[in-house]
């Protein structure tokens, strides 16, 4: 077993650890190019052959030119592929699946003999990788796991590892007390006794043949005699159907173990493995595990921090969602990376899932999960410097998932340890002065700040790496931090790339920068000061608005020197982190839709303790308390350099007012305008958002779902330049119905907006329907868990 980075409780707190002996270099990750049909096929757009056509008829370019060639290769990592006029990309990391194996197939990966194997079954074209984890015989059907992940495998077979898998089997003779006594004991094998079996008789064993559809030997003996002397012994004989539960993975396990005492299988099925069954899955058919199911397989094989594997949070069944329905028809849990994807017209299918409306006040306090800008900062300050730091209250959400396993290819180790509240606390051991020890492929997922912030923390060093991001995130501009990385020195390929996919590069020569920021973006800005850390030479950064300030807070923790008068941010570097202990508060933005809920839920009062107060993010409370809307916060201590208090908030009694909000206090609210153009919607009079251009630009864009979420309050909405404005219908917030309340909204693989939607829908007057409603595990999974405990 690996020990762990975290200090044994009982023990003083450690001293920083000192700096990590180098580590012997890695070759830099080999890039294979591919062919261009194969890179298709693979991606699943079509076989190899449909994929050529696709090529000849011209409908496929790589990185803007139409590729017709058929032995034209591209790498995966940096090229951008697109079939007409949309981005393909390789399935992201490991897949694992699970296939209903019928009779009469065997478990190998190639053809022999003419014999039909597992292979023709499983999309080995789309993930070539994949490989079975154990075997079935040929004449055994049910649930048989592929995987491309190589650790998975390993850790599950290995013996060491009990995962219990359920059998049924239909044996000859009937099976009396003592065999079943037998296999509880634990039957002796000729090598070696078997564990005790969970064992049990099936009280209806025709009924077990068909919900499990045995094939008997009758039916698939080779030859017409083998098969009349199974018949023969089948109607002459007794049966019985036994369902037997064991955890080792031994050969021929259960026919010997059934051989032993006394009943020799006539047919098996695997029904079981772990918590997986085939529910869903005809026979034949595959399906790909969601993250939850793969995080619990991870678990079970003993694999380290499979809790946050991606979005194994989200929660399900809460009677405040209803149901999950379209596009997933095998009944699992929607799948937020899927419903992220969305959002840029990916191909994959997303759940709806129906929110009700509470008919209840939200009362109570809660605690919502840590600041996720705080979080990726933490984790990627931790990363860069030198020794142990510890890093408190992460939230379980998939950016800040992006961010730690951005580290983690780049060489930080990060160890996770969950909290009784869902969060979790991280010791990072860092790269330090050295550097990310090797080129990588980083996934940032839906997250902008991991891409963005990543790329000043690697400016400093010549080690390249191809970022990439999911649909939504690969349609967000990165011109914004590549232009004035560029001036210090680093380089992206191709030189004018500007979105992810591209491949970085940064340079030990890097130059410091003196720059006024035009974009209003605290990501831009950090990543400049980050890489600033890297420049020899003082760099003055000097921003056109005020942005979040959390990274400009955090350095000094981490002992860092950097000026900051008014919006300027000065520092010389290089400067080299020395690792330290963070406390992530809660995170207002996610606080946001708790407030904007109970302000509609008539009769609510609700407090949001331990949450981090930055003025830098207040303003969708400022701009609601000039609303007249009664809600009030007050600070009570500091945590990690932030000021950290409560907010409580009662429902509206009375119309709120329309409110200008000026240009340059939009960043303070801008991950909350969907909830503003809410409220603004019900109130008295008319609401602008001047200069909210930058809404256009986030997961999706937010100045449209703005608009639509106001329509659907009634309200008069329109666009003119970067200026929203809203005039109201004054009502008293979520009292009276406005006329038309929808049933059906789209999240449009961004979070934020799916939020918006689950608050209208839990305050509204009917339900709604909200399609990709899973993304929200992007940010705050246990929303609707929250609401439940506020509602009961
Ligand atoms: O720096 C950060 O942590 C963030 C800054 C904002 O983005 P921009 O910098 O693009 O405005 C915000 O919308 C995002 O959720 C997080
Ligand atoms: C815009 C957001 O995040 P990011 O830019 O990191 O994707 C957000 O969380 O609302």
């Amino acid at each position: 077993m690996t020990s762990s980075l975290f200090p044994e409780p009982a023990e003083p707190a450690e001293p920083a650890e000192p700096a990590e002996p180098a580590e012997p270099a890695e070759p830099a990750e080999r890039v294979v190019p591919l062919r261009l049909q194969r890179f298709l096929a693979r991606a699943g757009v079509a076989s190899r052959r449909g994929s050529e056509n696709l090529m000849t008829a011209g409908r496929v370019s790589v990185n803007g030119r139409v590729v017709t060639e058929l032995g034209s290769k591209v790498d995966p990592r940096v090229d951008e592929v697109r079939v007409d006029g949309r981005v393909v990309r390789l399935a992201d990391g490991p897949v694992t699946i699970m296939l209903h194996k019928p009779a009469g197939v065997i478990t190998t990966m190639r053809e022999q003999a003419g014999r039909s194997c597992v292979a023709e079954l499983v999309p080995t074209d789309r993930y070539p990788g994949l490989y079975p984890l154990g075997r079935l015989d040929a004449d055994t059907t049910g649930l048989l796991l592929f995987s491309t992940d190589g650790d998975l495998g390993n850790a599950l077979l290995h013996p060491r590892h009990h995962v219990p898998k359920r059998y049924v089997a239909v044996v000859e003779g009937t099976v009396g007390q003592g065999a079943l006594e037998q296999l509880r004991a634990g039957v002796m094998l000729d090598d070696g006794p078997a564990m005790p079996a969970l064992a049990e008789v099936e009280p209806d064993p025709h009924r077990a043949c068909r919900r499990y559809g045995f094939a008997l030997p009758s039916a698939t003996a080779p030859t017409a005699a083998s098969r009349r002397a199974a018949r023969e012994r089948e109607r002459t004989h007794p049966w019985s159907v036994v369902s037997l539960q064991i955890s080792e993975g031994r050969y021929h396990q259960v026919k010997r173990m059934m051989e032993a005492v006394g009943h020799p299988v006539w047919a098996l099925h695997r029904a079981r493995f772990g918590e997986l069954d085939l529910s869903g899955v005809e026979r034949g058919m595959w399906r790909e595990l969601t993250d939850a199911e793969v995080a619990d397989l991870r678990r079970a094989a003993g694999l380290e921090d499979a809790p946050l594997e991606g979005a194994s949070r989200v929660s399900s069944g809460s009677p405040r969602r209803a149901s999950a329905k379209a596009g997933d028809s095998t009944g699992r849990k929607p799948d937020a990376r899927a419903a992220c994807a969305a959002a840029r017209g990916a191909r994959q299918a997303v759940a709806a899932e129906t929110v009700t409306p509470l008919g209840a006040p939200l009362r109570g306090s809660v605690r919502v999960p840590g600041d996720k800008s705080i979080a990726h900062r933490a984790v990627l300050l931790a990363a860069m410097a030198v020794g142990t730091s510890l890093v408190r209250g992460l939230p379980d959400g998939l950016d800040v998932r992006s961010t730690i396993d951005a580290v983690r290819v780049l060489g930080a180790r990060v160890d996770l340890r969950e909290r009784p509240d869902g969060g979790f606390d991280a010791a990072v051991r860092g790269w330090g002065d050295k550097g990310p020890r090797r080129a990588a492929r980083v996934d940032c997922g839906n997250s902008g700040t991991t891409a963005r912030l990543l790329m000043g923390a690697l400016a400093p060093f010549p080690v390249r790496c191809a970022l990439v991001g999911d649909p939504s995130l690969s349609a967000r501009p990165m011109r914004r931090v590549l232009d004035p990385l560029a001036l210090m020195g680093a380089s992206a390929d191709p030189p004018s790339a500007t979105h992810l996919p591209l491949a970085f590069c940064g340079t030990t020569d890097l130059r410091p920068l003196d720059v006024r920021l035009e974009v209003p973006s605290a990501q831009v800005k950090s990543a400049l000061v980050l890489a600033a850390l890297g420049a020899h030479g003082t760099s003055r950064l000097m921003q056109a608005v005020p942005t979040r300030d959390h990274t400009e807070r955090l350095l000094p923790l981490f002992g860092a020197e950097l000026a900051c008068e008014g919006e300027r941010v000065c520092l010389t570097g290089p400067q080299v982190l020395r690792a330290c202990d963070v406390d992530v508060p809660g995170d207002v933005s996610s606080a946001a839709f708790l407030v904007a809920a109970a302000l509609r839920a008539p009769g609510s009062r609700v407090r949001v303790e331990g949450v981090g107060l930055n003025p830098t993010r207040l303003g969708y409370l400022e701009a609601l308390r000039r609303m007249g809307a009664p809600v009030r916060w007050w600070v009570a201590e500091g945590e990690g350099g932030e000021p950290v208090g409560a907010i409580e908030a009662c429902a509206a009694r009375e119309p709120l007012r329309g409110v200008r909000v000026r240009s340059d206090e939009v960043p303070a609210l801008v991950d909350e305008a969907c909830l503003l153009a809410l409220a603004a919607a019900e109130a008295s009079g008319v609401t602008v958002i001047e200069g909210a251009g930058e809404l256009r630009v986030k997961e999706s864009d937010r100045l449209r779902a703005s608009c639509d979420l106001a329509r659907a309050l009634g309200a008069r909405v329109s666009v003119s330049g970067d200026d929203l404005r809203i005039e109201g219908t004054g009502r008293i917030a979520g009292e009276a119905p406005c006329a038309q309340p929808p049933r059906r909204a789209r999240a449009q693989g961004d979070h934020r907006v799916a939020l918006a939607w689950a608050v209208l829908g839990l305050t509204g007057s009917r339900s709604l329907s909200v399609e990709g409603l899973a993304c929200h595990a992007v940010s705050y999974p246990q929303f609707l868990t929250h609401i439940e405990r506020l509602v009961s």
